[in-house]
């Protein structure tokens, strides 16, 4: 899905939320154990229930790659599954020196290959220049490069100084924002950075941040777009646990529509003031 697309989409929809199917089989509810694929039916189950509500789905690869063959089977089930006008991310943090990114971009890019055409994919920015060009070979898909995370170890590297002017992650953001452009790169920003954004968007005023952290780790809808909307909005705010986890029991669809509901209602007032 192209820049355009995505846009429009998020006016269409009134919504830049980004539900992400971190799908573990220990807390999905035990009615659904019996299936065939209990994963893949709780996706579908959760997927019905919120693509009104949502433009975006994210996939932990990790929670898929855990379960082996099954687990890559759920995985391709459930990117099948995905409605096409939904931009899908492989949030799978991939990275490597340049022939292994390639065959990593053709993990997620490539159907032919992989049987899976995500429009984009997590990247580590760590190894550098040559480990996230060939995400970027690909007609209308997308890198989406780690730079300020939401995690407590975020503070270990990420918040170094660089240079007399630049902590790591702004130099991240700097040297990445030059690999393409904002309609093939989009940086990981976590929610609980919110103080943060003002200074991302110094770097990267045009950019789509990818925006984990509100739900479950806390992070505030409303700093996040006081400080990081853009023009064209300019955010995908994921939430995971919040919505998919919502109910443990045979509501559990209904529950995750219902809190996919209540966080786009709150994004559908935010735009409209924009
Ligand atoms: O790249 C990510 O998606 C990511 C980056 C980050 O800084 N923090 C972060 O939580 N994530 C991911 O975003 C999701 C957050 O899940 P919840 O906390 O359950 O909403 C998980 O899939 C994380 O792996």
């Amino acid at each position: 899905m192209n820049r355009k697309k995505l846009i429009e989409q998020i006016r269409l929809k009134k919504s830049f939320l980004c539900i992400g199917l971190d799908t573990d089989i220990t807390k999905i509810p035990a009615h659904l154990l019996d299936t065939e694929d209990p994963v893949f039916e709780f996706n579908k189950q959760i997927i019905d229930a919120t693509k009104e509500y949502c433009v975006s789905y994210k996939i932990n690869t990790a929670f898929y790659e855990s379960r082996g063959l099954a687990g890559w089977k759920s995985l391709i089930d459930t990117w099948n599954y995905l409605p096409k006008d939904t931009f899908s991310i492989a949030d799978a943090k991939r990275g490597d020196i340049g022939n292994t990114s390639e065959m990593y971009a053709k993990a997620f890019f490539d159907q032919e290959s992989s049987g899976m055409s995500f429009d984009s994919v997590t990247v580590a920015p760590y190894m550098g220049t040559d480990s996230v060009k060939p995400f970027l070979k690909f007609k209308d898909k997308w890198a989406i490069i780690l730079a300020l995370t939401s995690n407590e170890g975020s503070k270990d590297f990420q918040f170094l100084q660089a240079d007399p002017e630049n902590k790591l992650f702004e130099k991240v953001i700097q040297k990445a924002a030059d690999w393409g452009s904002n309609e093939n790169i989009m940086f990981v920003v976590g929610a609980t950075r919110g103080d943060a954004f003002l200074t991302i968007r110094k770097h990267a005023p045009n950019h789509f941040l990818l925006v984990p952290g509100v739900g479950a780790q806390g992070g505030s809808l409303a700093d996040v777009c006081k400080y990081g909307m853009n023009k064209d909005c300019g955010l995908l705010i994921n939430s995971s646990r919040a919505v998919i986890y919502a109910s443990s029991g045979h509501d559990f669809a209904q529950a995750a529509r219902e809190e996919a509901r209540k966080v786009q209602n709150e994004m559908a007032i935010i735009l409209e003031a924009m």
